[in-house]
């Protein structure tokens, strides 16, 4: 069943969460009086569909649609859950609140992104908002931070993991909530650094990317700084760092003064540092390191590449009535090369997936491999016959041409999403004990499984290229 969406606002953050549902396959409905808004999000949009599929080795669901509106009343019709995304002044949002309640469904979840106001001030005349307030890019980071009625976050909380997010409810009330609390002492110490004349806006940040930065994503603050405790752990750690919290080694809780200086200062410093690229090309930049990164976290599962790996599991997998399809997925970014189309390894990366999924489809499965046993490829085929593209839908069939004994002969068509044939993939594996490294035969129950797909693809016709070398040129 598709979901409505209505986004309030739609800026930097209100165009964010806009891209988040629509790629989950809601129904978005847009109000915001910028006239602006509807160019802007639909850049964003853009950079979201290059970006968001890629995380992924399955096929998000079909696009909702997307409405701009002028009026709130209209947007609001239907929604399961209304999005408050506008600047944040406290008045402002009172107002839009009201609006919202008096308009909008009487069951709808309103979050607001709000960075700093707790639920108490955002209801202070009544309403029933909660915080939800996400990281920007919200298409690409998962945290969303929940703060309010423990009902209305419980049931925010599915909704927002099912569109891939990692809902969290923040114990108590507080301004700021937890991360904008981090960001803002490390924000703070920067400005002093900058105004001291300490560092550059460039330098600072280069302290930050090229080292703690590149730990918290995958370990956070305090699993690294038991790490850094040595074999003695956290208990260590504290007894050696903690006295230098006493020592002046910060300025924390006093702000510079915003003078016209220090505001030159800065801006001045970061147009030099960032000044040749416009906001949409870092905003690209930014976007395709994340992708990468978190591609890497879905290895082994941890942060972000966790939920990642929870999201995809839960997607369904497409299912063809002849042959099974292993893969469905749109082209990474990162798999296109200097001509501008899906790089020839990638598409044997695209194969393996297909024989990964077959395997699991027989049974020689995570599990079946921890037991000691598993398939190995000794050839690939490939025929290249049409481009593929960053964000073109791939979808993967795969035929059995022989399952028996120890051998096992695939034949994978790589499709385009008007089912074209873009190449095949024949591949030959063999059944491996993996403790002697040589060859045996299948378990009983992956045998039989594996006759079943044999059988059933015993009268379809044999591919034209199966079984053909390279042909000499003409
Ligand atoms: N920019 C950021 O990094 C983050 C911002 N937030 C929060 O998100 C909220 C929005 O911030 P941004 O997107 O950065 O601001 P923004 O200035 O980019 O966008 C605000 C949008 O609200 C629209 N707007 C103004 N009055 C409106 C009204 N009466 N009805 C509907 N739309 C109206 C504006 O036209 C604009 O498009 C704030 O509460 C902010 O604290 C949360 C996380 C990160
Ligand atoms: C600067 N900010 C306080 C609006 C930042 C956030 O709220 C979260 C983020 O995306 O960094």
């Amino acid at each position: 069943m598709t979901h409505k969406v209505a986004i309030i606002g739609g800026g930097v953050i209100g165009g964010g969460w806009v891209a988040r549902f629509l790629l989950n396959g809601w129904d978005v409905a847009v109000f915001d009086p910028d006239p602006e808004a509807e160019r802007k999000i639909s850049e964003v949009l853009s950079n979201a569909r290059r970006s968001l599929p890629s995380l992924y080795d399955k096929a998000l669901p079909p696009e909702g649609s997307l409405r701009f509106h002028d009026d709130i009343g209209p947007a609001l019709d239907g929604a399961v859950w209304v999005q408050e995304s506008v600047p944040e002044r406290l008045e402002l949002k009172h107002k839009i609140h009201s609006q919202i309640v008096n308009l909008g469904p009487a069951d709808a979840i309103i979050g607001s992104s709000t960075s700093g106001f707790k639920p108490s001030e955002l209801n202070a005349h009544g309403g029933r908002v909660i915080v939800a307030h996400p990281f920007n890019p919200v298409y690409l980071l998962p945290l969303v931070e929940l703060v309010g009625d423990g009902q209305t976050c419980a049931r925010a909380s599915d909704l927002l993991r099912a569109v891939g997010m990692y809902p969290l409810t923040v114990r108590k009330e507080i301004d700021a909530h937890i991360g904008d609390r981090l960001l803002e002492a490390v924000w703070r110490e920067g400005l002093w650094l900058i105004k001291d004349g300490i560092c550059t806006t460039e330098e600072l940040d280069e302290v930050i990317r090229m080292g703690f930065g590149l730990r918290w994503a995958q370990m956070g603050l305090f699993e690294t700084y038991r790490i850094a405790g040595g074999e003695a752990g956290m208990k260590h750690f504290m007894a050696q760092f903690g006295p230098a919290l006493e020592w002046p080694w910060t300025k924390l809780m006093d702000v510079p003064e915003f003078t016209d200086e220090l505001v030159d200062l800065i801006a001045d410093q970061s147009d030099a540092q960032s000044g040749h690229m416009s906001i949409r090309a870092l905003e690209r930049l930014r976007d395709d390191n994340l992708v990468g990164m978190m591609r890497a976290l879905k290895k082994t599962g941890s942060g972000a590449g966790g939920v990642l790996n929870a999201h995809e599991a839960a997607l369904p997998q497409a299912i063809t009535r002849d042959l099974p399809v292993t893969v469905d997925r749109t082209v990474p970014q990162s798999w296109t090369d200097y001509n501008g189309h899906m790089n020839e390894a990638h598409y044997v990366e695209a194969s393996a997936q297909a024989t990964d999924r077959f395997m699991e489809m027989i049974g020689a499965d995570a599990e079946y491999v921890a037991g000691g046993q598993s398939y190995f490829t000794v050839e690939n085929h490939v025929c290249y016959l049409d481009e593929m593209n960053e964000g073109d839908r791939l979808t993967i069939t795969t035929q059995v041409l022989m399952g028996e004994g120890k051998r096992l002969h695939l034949f994978h068509r790589l499709l385009t999403a008007a089912g074209d044939v873009a190449a095949t993939v024949e591949t030959m594996l063999l059944h491996v004990d993996l403790t002697t490294r040589r060859t045996s035969l299948p378990s009983e129950a992956v045998a039989e499984r594996l006759g079943q797909f044999a059988r059933n693809h015993a009268d379809l016709p044999r591919p034209e290229s199966a079984g053909r070398g390279i042909e000499g040129g003409k």
